[in-house]
């Protein structure tokens, strides 16, 4: 378990973290989620000790981390895979780590095996591709067998097979009962991955909420039509009561994907030719960039429309958000009800 209380860190005149509390617990994969620059990375470093709050705490098993005896039996981190000695083997890097916290260099032989690095484990650590330094990071993070483990980006910049192992192991730590905490920027690879969720934007909490619940709160469900009957169509769903958009390509959207069958009996009823009848769901990515979108800290140009920043409020217009619109206003034109 991590608990964190008013956890705080600025920087001069940025405030990167902004009084965080919040909880991880064990048996669980929990993703922590922001845009860039959220304070993702400063959040976790002050969880390991590796920076100072400015204000609030950090607990570990509810002790703070200088108070762990041999902390990494404790707590694993992936943070910079890149942080190690180049010029030696993969198992010398870990030997060395083993050596320094009292733990058997027998295990260094078990977490190579774990990661699948015992082919290359006399291979100097210099000439590893990005996805075996990825599993070095986390032998790293797995030698201490801690029961907390934490991954910052662990996916970043590899290949779907190792996307795929990742995500696995993650699963198989939680199964076993561990603390597993990871970090990203995509939605959708924590769709896939955790059980509970984080979502923080510039420093502050947005969301602490499971996954189910954040898919329930957020994912939006329509039917899409389209005909070649737009009129009869809209007067046909219009006068049984139902709410109808029309999108931009002409099709029409009702909310519910268990519309389909009631509007295609509506169809027939009254004669409309169908030439789509399909229900969709809103991407979760769509619902974490709105949650997040006021909180993003480097925009894009918007080439396409220039005048959208100063619509939005912001003070310099051509730095426009390209932030999709809100879960249930995608792309929607006018709306129709009953009676219209
Ligand atoms: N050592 C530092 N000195 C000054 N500002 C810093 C320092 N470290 C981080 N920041 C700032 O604190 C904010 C949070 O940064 P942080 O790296 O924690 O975000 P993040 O969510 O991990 O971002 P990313 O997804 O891009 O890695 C950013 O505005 C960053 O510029």
């Amino acid at each position: 378990m991590i608990e964190l209380e008013g956890l705080t860190k600025r920087y001069g005149d940025k405030l990167a973290v902004d009084h965080l509390t919040f909880q991880v617990r064990p048996g669980m994969i929990t993703g922590f989620l922001g845009p860039n620059g959220a304070g993702k990375s400063t959040t976790m470093r002050m969880m390991l000790d590796l920076d100072n709050p400015t204000a609030g705490s950090v607990r570990i098993d509810g002790k703070h981390y200088r108070d762990l005896q041999e902390p990494l039996k404790y707590i694993g981190a992936l943070l910079d895979a890149k942080n190690m000695h180049g010029g030696r083997s993969a198992y010398h890097n870990l030997l060395c780590l083993a050596q320094s916290n009292r733990i058997p260099a027998s295990r260094v032989a078990e977490v190579l095996d774990t990661v699948g690095l015992t082919a290359v484990a006399k291979k100097k650590s210099k000439g590893f591709s990005l996805g075996m330094g990825q599993r070095l990071g986390i032998a790293y993070a797995l030698l201490g067998d801690p029961e907390i483990l934490m991954f910052d980006e662990p996916v970043n910049g590899l290949d779907p097979e190792g996307i795929h192992w990742i995500r696995n192991l993650m699963k198989s730590l939680a199964a076993q009962g561990r603390t597993v905490f990871v970090s990203s920027h995509l939605m959708s690879e924590m769709a896939l991955t955790a059980d509970h969720l984080i979502v923080i934007g510039q420093g502050k909490l947005l969301a602490d909420t499971s996954m189910a619940g954040f898919i329930r709160e957020n994912s939006r469900s329509y039917v899409r039509v389209r005909t070649p009957q737009p009129e009869q169509f809209k007067d046909a769903v219009g006068a049984a009561g139902l709410s109808v958009s029309l999108r931009e390509d002409g099709s029409f959207e009702i909310e519910g994907a268990d519309m389909a069958e009631p509007v295609g009996e509506l169809a027939a009823q009254h004669r409309v030719t169908l030439h789509e009848l399909s229900p969709q769901q809103a991407s979760l990515e769509e619902a974490f960039m709105q949650m997040t979108a006021q909180a993003v800290e480097y925009h894009a140009h918007n080439l396409n429309d220039p005048g959208a920043a100063a619509a939005a409020g912001q003070a310099d217009p051509p730095l426009a958000q390209n932030a999709p619109p809100a879960p249930g206003q995608q792309g929607q034109g006018p709306q129709w009800g009953k009676g219209d």
